[in-house]
């Protein structure tokens, strides 16, 4: 599909941890001659300087809470208003500068709120798409961060892409445990190194699974990252017999490792996913993720899924944060022979039995 000034412009977010290195690695990446057309957005407080032809800075001080008061869904004003005006803004003659946005979030921000913003605000649906989370963990400081911080592992959980930073720093030993904690976690991100910021603009984009001009990146690689059984000790799959009957088939194994600590907060945080074997009917699919993003509300972090709708050849992706969900995207094709729906979710305190007591309506 080529590029008009009407296709929705991607989204990077690129999130972590206080102090993880995302400044860092934003001062690196505007360097790079890709970048050259990509706006970036700061969204923190105080002063940054960032050498960047197209940037912005966004001071977060006002909130609107919807009437709903779902504070999930908490509107943030101003990011909204720079994202509505840099079309223009950014422009030279009538054309926009820009094709791209990253925004980089506070470091205790959870990024919901944005994500929702982007993805409700009836000014920016259509104008721009969520291209993807970048996540940025520090590989020394990262596991203390996610046992002591809820608003770290969120970021992790939510995350397209893992970025280790400071890997200079870290014991091999450490940032392998680190790498295989964050694969627990969030088992579909693909992970990697980064040291003083250094890594390519491309890393960062194309992260969905439906990418720019029909090409889909990530999407085999997600689909093997969920459909390989877990090979790692205490991986977060669940699994077991279903009573979701045939047509569910669960995948993974609930491997409960007895050396595992039951406090940590990971062990709230799981990948839950489905594989369907007949085509699903698409009110039938509707109604089951009104349900159930309704009954699981905030705890339902992540949802993605490579759908076969009833009536429809080709395959069709949904992608959801919390009760949001993108449009659902027909592909051209699916990615291999295998024909079935797979769906992924990433909940917190959310047993799969009960994704699957409302799983079983869709069947
Ligand atoms: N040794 C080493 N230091 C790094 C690396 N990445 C970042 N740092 C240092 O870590 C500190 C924090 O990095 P920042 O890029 O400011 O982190 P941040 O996530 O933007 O921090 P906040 O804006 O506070 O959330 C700085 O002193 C960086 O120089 C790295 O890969 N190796």
């Amino acid at each position: 599909m080529p590029k008009t000034e009407t296709t929705p412009i991607p989204v990077t977010l690129l999130t972590g941890f206080l102090g993880s290195g995302k400044t860092t690695l934003l001062n690196r990446l505007v360097r790079q001659p890709d970048m050259n057309r990509t706006l970036v957005i700061i969204n923190e407080f105080g002063e940054i300087g960032l050498d960047h032809r197209l940037f912005s800075a966004t001071d977060e001080t006002e909130v609107v809470a919807l009437e709903s008061g779902c504070l999930c869904c908490t509107i943030r004003g101003d990011l909204a208003r720079t994202l509505r005006d840099a079309p223009w803004r950014y422009a030279r003659e009538g054309r926009r500068q820009f094709d791209r946005v990253v925004i980089e979030t506070t470091g205790l921000a959870d990024p919901a709120p944005i994500l929702h913003t982007l993805m409700t605000e009836p000014r920016l649906v259509g104008q721009y798409r969520l291209d993807g989370i970048v996540t940025t963990v520090d590989a020394v400081h990262g596991s203390a961060t996610l046992d002591h911080h809820p608003e770290a592992l969120k970021q992790a959980a939510v995350a397209d892409r893992l970025l280790l930073t400071k890997a200079d720093l870290a014991p091999l030993e450490a940032l392998a445990a680190l790498a295989r904690r964050l694969a627990e976690i969030n088992p579909g991100a693909g992970q990697r190194q980064v040291v003083q910021g250094e890594i390519e603009a491309s890393a960062l984009t194309g992260l969905g699974l439906m990418g720019e001009d029909g090409t889909r990146p990530d999407l085999a690689r997600w689909i093997d990252a969920y459909a390989q059984p877990p090979s790692l000790a205490g991986l977060a799959f669940s699994a077991g017999p279903t009573a979701a009957g045939p047509l569910l088939t669960p995948v993974g194994s609930d491997a409960s490792d007895p050396a595992r600590d039951p406090n940590r907060h990971d062990d709230r945080i799981r990948a839950h996913c489905f594989t369907l074997d007949a085509p699903i009917e698409l009110g039938r699919l509707e109604a089951w993720l009104e349900l159930m993003t309704a009954l699981m509300g905030e705890n339902m972090l992540r949802i993605k899924g490579i759908l076969n709708l009833a009536g429809r050849e080709r395959p069709t992706v949904i992608h959801g944060v919390q009760h949001i969900f993108h449009p659902p995207v027909e592909l051209d094709a699916w990615p291999d022979e295998d024909r079935r729906s797979r769906l992924v979710f990433i909940t917190r305190d959310i047993p799969r039995e009960s994704l699957e007591s409302v799983l079983v309506a869709v069947t």
